[in-house]
């Protein structure tokens, strides 16, 4: 690491991580006990090419779902449970899916005797199951699988690590390697006269495991199956238990893919898992570095900390503009039976799917992304092309929520952190009110002063409220009142007539030459009670099929610059009441301050 940097001080240059300016202690924490078992391995790799490689395509999803998954869960899923989620991933377009762990119980070997009775595997799904390298295990799982008319791959995983085999499996290396060729053979033999049968080979910790002792027991079993270019052998590397940095597991991929002797006899996958937090990364190197199948979960639930999260690899690629090859375009759906069936609910933060990974609280990012947005529509409006069509160049939305079926009316939501942009996008998007940029400005202060007020967040109702609130409510004096107009026109002279109550008091002036509006601010001036218009903005409010004028007015008050509204189904009527609702409003203002 490079050595920190200096900090001027009174008493000269002080270095950074002087006890005076870094606080960072010892933790109380004994992180050397780490050091050896879960140590990272040594990998003889001096030349890796996978840095400067690039994700072009998807690798083959395998969710394990069904297994892994299962696996995990505190209550594993009924058979209900697993045939929706089988549907479910079925419809996505998985074409090869790890449908359980046969021996391992009554229900598990049932759901693969449904594949094989009902119509619910599609001829062009294989479907794979797992079994540890024991002989009565091995005999259950392929029992399972008999009639099976699909591709069918036989999953036979031993955990290879120094760790494991010393503390679970009690065999030293060499016994290992036996008792794993033993089980391939068992395998073999007990496939025999099964043409659709297929094989997968997991050397399980395989992160912790010596490359070459591993390396040479994935070429033993690769030559026992007789692998070959037209059936080939899965050889699935997993980090079973995540402990190093992900340029090491694509470190380890990329040994295996350089040094494996029958290469274009093996399908290279990879089965991360996410103890710290890395998963994604570790597959994504792992594919550059040479994997060609991905095992992990689609929302990646699984042991501890789960497996990798499928969801999120693949929309990893679809926002890199690369085809992810598998269907999350409702994304809502997938989320609602992938949650009924785990029994476990995601995390609102979840990359993707989330219920706030496309919301917006912060003022910023709001305004960003109403920018974004308009940029967006006017872009396509001037390419004549539908907006899904044309490039995505919206700020803080890595995709367009459109493309896994999430709406944009939930991007955008109001807290105090919230600024004018998503204020008026959200009057917008549900009013069709179009705000002048002074007066977001204006109303965004009122709607803090009720975030601060309450902590809560504001729905677009509760902000039309405070609008109308602000607004379009009258002040506590409302003395005058506009009771009539009337225009008429003779030999090109325009004439305004108006009828005001004024306290109370009712005065009716004529007004040449003048529209309506500038005669309503004369008669309002010619009693005492003078508007003094800056701006006026006319836009509409959306109620359902119909819609209302709205005009916005901006005028000098006693506080300074002020708005009202008016509110009509005629452009003109709103005008004159929003002029109305500004003397009114200078009434109450002057009557405040005394
Ligand atoms: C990383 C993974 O996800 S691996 C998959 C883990 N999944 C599961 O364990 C779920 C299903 N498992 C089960 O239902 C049970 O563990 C069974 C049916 C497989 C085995 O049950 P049991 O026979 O009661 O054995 P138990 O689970 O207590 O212990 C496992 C035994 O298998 C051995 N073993 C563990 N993995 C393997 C393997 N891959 N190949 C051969 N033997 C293995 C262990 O050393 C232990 O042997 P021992 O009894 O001689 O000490
Ligand atoms: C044995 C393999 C496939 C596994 O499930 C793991 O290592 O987590």
């Amino acid at each position: 690491m490079s050595a920190f940097p200096t900090i001027a001080t009174p008493a000269g240059p002080v270095p950074y991580d002087a006890p005076a300016w870094n606080r960072q202690r010892h933790s109380q924490m004994p992180s050397h006990r780490y050091r050896d078992v879960y140590a990272r391995v040594e990998i003889p790799l001096t030349e890796r090419e996978w840095p400067n490689c690039r994700l072009t395509r998807a690798p083959l999803w395998v969710p394990v779902d069904l297994r892994d998954g299962n696996q995990a869960l505190p209550e594993p899923m009924d058979p209900a449970r697993k045939q929706r989620f089988f549907e479910l991933m079925v419809a996505m377009g998985y074409k090869e899916i790890e449908v359980g762990y046969p021996s391992a119980s009554q229900t598990d070997f049932d759901f693969v005797r449904l594949i094989a009775e009902a119509d619910i595997a599609p001829d062009d799904v294989t479907i794979v199951v797992f079994t540890p390298a024991r002989r009565d295990l091995i005999e259950r799982t392929v029992e399972s699988v008999r009639g099976i008319a699909n591709p069918v791959v036989i999953h036979m995983y031993t955990a290879t690590a120094p760790v494991w085999r010393d503390v679970v499996l009690g065999h030293p290396a060499s016994e290992l390697k036996e008792l794993i060729l033993a089980g391939g053979r068992d395998v073999l033999k007990l496939t025999e006269g099964m043409p659709n049968a297929r094989f997968e080979f997991s050397p399980e910790v395989f992160n912790l495991t010596e490359p070459d002792y591993v390396l040479d027991i994935c070429d033993a079993i690769t030559t026992l199956w007789d692998a070959a270019p037209e059936r080939p052998v899965i050889l699935n590397l997993p980090a079973t238990v995540e402990i190093a940095t992900p340029n090491v597991y694509a470190d380890q991929i990329e040994y295996m893919h350089k040094n494996l002797t029958r290469r274009e006899s093996v399908i290279l996958s990879v089965h991360p898992h996410n103890d710290r937090g890395t998963g994604i990364a570790c597959a994504e190197l792992a594919v550059l570095a040479g994997a060609q199948r991905v095992e992990g979960c689609v929302f990646g639930n699984g042991e501890r900390t789960g497996n990798v999260d499928i969801a999120t690899l693949a929309l990893n690629l679809h926002a890199q503009g690369v085809d992810p090859m598998i269907d999350f375009s409702d994304i809502g759906e997938i989320r609602r039976t992938v949650e009924h069936c785990n029994q476990l609910e995601l995390h609102p933060r979840h990359p993707y799917a989330g219920d706030l990974v496309h919301t917006a609280f912060s003022g910023t990012h709001q305004d960003a992304i109403k920018k974004g947005f308009a940029e967006h529509h006017a872009r396509a409006t001037v390419q004549r092309r539908p907006e899904r069509e044309i490039e995505w160049r919206v700020p803080y939305l890595p995709i367009d929520p459109a493309d896994i079926g999430r709406s944009y009316d939930a991007v955008i939501r109001v807290n105090s952190q919230s600024g004018k942009g998503g204020i008026s996008y959200l009057l917008e998007t549900r009013y069709g009110i179009e705000l002048p940029r002074r007066l977001q400005i204006d109303l965004a202060r009122h709607v803090q002063y009720h975030t601060d007020a309450t902590g809560t967040e504001l729905s677009a109702a509760q902000l039309w409220a405070i609008f109308q609130e602000a607004y379009l409510s009258d002040g506590t004096i409302a003395d005058v009142a506009l009771m009539s107009y009337e225009t008429t026109e003779a030999g090109g002279r325009v004439t305004t007539t108006v009828t005001l109550r004024v306290d109370g008091e009712v005065h009716t002036s004529t007004h040449s030459e003048t529209g309506p509006v500038e005669a309503l601010t004369s008669a309002l001036a010619a009693h005492g009670r003078p508007v003094d218009v800056l701006s006026l903005h006319q836009t509409s409010i959306r109620a359902g099929s119909d819609s209302d004028a709205l005009t916005l007015l901006e005028h000098r008050a006693p506080d300074g610059i002020s708005w009202t509204g008016g509110v009509d189904r005629s452009v003109l009527t709103a005008t004159l009441n929003a002029v109305i609702r500004a003397a009114n409003s200078t009434a109450s203002a002057l009557a405040g301050r005394r």
